[in-house]
């Protein structure tokens, strides 16, 4: 099996006269966890949009396990094993925090409706197991004892937990996280942080992550891959990165992100 699980083939997107992204090429590789990065407007979520089929690049192709995901809806993309969270937290607000993973793991799930009308046995030891699956997922992210409370009641911080446990709900191989740290204190990153590694070693996951926080960045990535203006300006690892001149230059003038 090839070492490169999701591979970004010269990715375009343009939207009217705007070149969001323009012909993009990358490798992740199996286990890998990779950032990427840029000032504000580079591109970054433009590029996780096109990963995940939410848009299909206007030129160019994702490959994923050496498959092209051409043409495939987001729905197809999450069962070949590619979870993502978002920017702006989305959750089910109002249900409880374990009824936000359970929905997320019952996309995956390979009983019938007639088994869920029946109940057969099948269906309730499948539906014992998911619960256990999800209960355990909130314990690594410190959230067991919130699990019946309302999503929408727990703090922003614990909000974006929640999501990422959501995406790990779908057993995917490669993790895609949209600025996990966005509205976290200090404390709360450095937490998050040796969670994404933990997890990461848990499930054997590969994990690309676009964020801000160049301390989380630096810290945990392997490869980083820098965009400005939706063109790839450098790549490699954090000291690679962080001693590159066009990346210093592509960041003067946003020194807040620094
Ligand atoms: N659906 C869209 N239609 C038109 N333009 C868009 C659309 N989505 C993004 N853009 C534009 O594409 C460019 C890249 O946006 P994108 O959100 O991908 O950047 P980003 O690097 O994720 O930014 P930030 O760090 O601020 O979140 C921006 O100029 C943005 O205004």
């Amino acid at each position: 099996m090839s070492d490169v699980l999701l591979e970004a083939k010269t990715i375009t997107m343009q939207f009217g006269g705007l070149k969001a992204v323009c012909a993009l090429d990358f490798k992740v590789h199996r286990g890998q966890l990779a950032g990427l990065i840029g000032p504000n407007g580079a591109g970054k979520t433009t590029v996780f949009n096109m990963l995940t089929g939410v848009y299909q690049p206007t030129q160019g192709e994702v490959i994923l396990e050496g498959q092209s995901l051409k043409g495939l809806k987001p729905y197809e993309i999450s069962k070949r094993g590619m979870a993502r969270t978002f920017q702006n937290i989305r959750l089910f607000k109002g249900l409880t925090v374990l009824d936000n993973v359970l929905i997320a793991g019952h996309q995956h799930m390979k009983y019938m409706m007639v088994d869920s009308i029946l109940q057969t046995q099948r269906f309730v030891k499948t539906e014992q197991e998911l619960q256990e699956k999800c209960m355990n997922l909130l314990k690594i992210f410190h959230l067991e004892e919130k699990a019946h409370k309302p999503a929408n009641s727990l703090p922003y911080g614990e909000q974006r937990k929640l999501e990422i446990v959501r995406a790990l709900a779908t057993d995917p191989k490669i993790i895609l996280l949209d600025e996990p740290a966005a509205g976290m204190n200090h404390s709360e990153t450095h937490h998050l942080m040796e969670t994404i590694a933990k997890i990461r070693e848990q499930f054997k996951l590969t994990v690309l992550l676009i964020e801000h926080d160049m301390k989380l960045v630096m810290g945990i990535c392997e490869n980083i891959f820098v965009l400005d203006h939706g063109v790839k300006i450098e790549e490699g690892t954090p000291e690679q990165v962080q001693g590159s001149k066009k990346v210093i230059e592509a960041y003067l003038g946003v020194e807040e992100h620094a």
